[in-house]
């Protein structure tokens, strides 16, 4: 396959990428480094330096080699930078994805995997979240990824473009020679491992006071190989479907204090930890069901444990680091 891959200089666009060419397809990263470094490319990647807002270079980039497969994971990513600057995460998710989608009508593209998120549900009325729960987020960042959800929807029922929705719960891990590195880092299993590293003092801890068994935010952590197995099975599925939305988690739960535990056990290092007030925004309790995709698609994560997650995340932060 030939894959159109935004964002392919990040995290996981990286990840994905790599995943993609180890296997033989052809990959064009589409990337404005907003958020990342040139040198996050993978090798044997062809590059195209844009913003997913400029439509005309998108066509252009479109027309050049007829793609078997958009795959969307441009975007701004932090929650709680967009509880204060809204209007960003609105413009760069948003707003840029129309002229994405605009660009892939116009050139006869119709494939489409995108990256939603969690983030989507908001608090949910009960876990674990099924596809069909209530879609009310408590951030303009998941606000951000549900507009572009609805204007799919339009946009698959009159242009036909189809698409896979994946929302995502905390992605993590790494694999062999690329991991989690965002610029600037605000995820927190990398944050503690730089405290693991001695490259930071302590981890602040944001809320003691959830309604959580001991105060701190629950969430569901994936690890990013098993993210990218469902990104070409989802893929694959557009050549029979014409939408579909998975949730992608493991369906396990773990408090801030138990990611914290997990890197002291799989380090052997203290993590010194400060407590802090919430972070505005922050849903108490995140945790898919992914048993959809599961049956639908045939996805089965290798990576249950949290302890081998952040192993694999820790090995990688050390070689980084050395
Ligand atoms: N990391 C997670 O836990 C998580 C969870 C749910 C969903 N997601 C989604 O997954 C996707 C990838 O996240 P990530 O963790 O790899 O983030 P990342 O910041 O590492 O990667 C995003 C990449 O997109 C690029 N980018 C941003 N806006 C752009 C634009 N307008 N034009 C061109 N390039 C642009 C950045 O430079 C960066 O290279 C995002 O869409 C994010 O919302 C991530
Ligand atoms: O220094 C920190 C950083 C985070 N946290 C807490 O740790 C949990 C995880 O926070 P992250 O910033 O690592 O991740 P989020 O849950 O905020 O968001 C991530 O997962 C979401 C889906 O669940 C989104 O899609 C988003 O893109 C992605 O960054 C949250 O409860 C947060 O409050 C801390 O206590 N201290």
């Amino acid at each position: 396959m030939r894959v159109l891959v935004t964002g392919g200089a990040g995290y996981i666009g990286g990840t994905v990428t790599r995943i993609l060419l180890a296997r033989g397809h052809e990959v064009t990263v589409y990337d404005n480094f907003c958020h990342s470094k040139k040198i996050a490319v993978a090798k044997n990647a062809r590059l195209v330096e844009g913003d997913v807002a400029d439509r005309a270079l998108l066509e252009k980039t479109l027309k050049e080699s007829r793609f078997d497969g958009v795959m969307h994971f441009a975007a701004l990513i932090e929650a709680g930078e967009s509880m204060q600057r809204p209007e960003l995460y609105f413009r760069n998710n948003t707003a840029a994805t129309l002229s994405l989608l605009e660009a892939m009508v116009a050139t006869g593209h119709d494939r489409l995997v995108f990256s939603s998120t969690a983030a989507c549900y908001g608090e949910p009325e009960s876990t674990p979240i099924l596809e069909d729960a209530r879609l009310k987020p408590t951030n303009p960042y998941g606000e951000s990824k549900l507009l572009v959800e609805q204007m799919l929807g339009w946009i698959n029922s009159i242009h036909g473009l189809r698409y896979a929705s994946l929302r995502y719960f905390n992605v993590a891990g790494a694999i062999e020679g690329y991991g989690e590195a965002h610029e600037p880092e605000s995820h927190l299993i990398p944050l503690i491992l730089d405290v693991a590293l001695g490259r930071r003092e302590k981890i602040k801890i944001f809320g003691q006071d959830y309604p959580t068994p001991d105060g701190t935010c629950v969430r569901d952590y994936i690890h990013v190989e098993d993210l990218a197995e469902a990104h070409l099975l989802a893929l694959n599925a557009l050549e029979q479907r014409s939408r579909v939305i998975y949730n992608i988690g493991n369906g396990q739960g773990f408090t801030v204090r138990e990611v914290i535990d997990s890197v002291q056990r799989v380090t052997g290092k203290p993590i010194a930890v400060e407590e802090c007030p919430r972070r505005p925004g922050d849903p108490a309790v995140l945790v898919a069901s992914s048993e959809k995709i599961k049956a639908e698609l045939g996805w089965k994560p290798k990576f249950a444990e949290l302890d081998t997650i952040i192993r694999s995340a820790w090995e990688w932060h050390q070689k980084r680091y050395a």
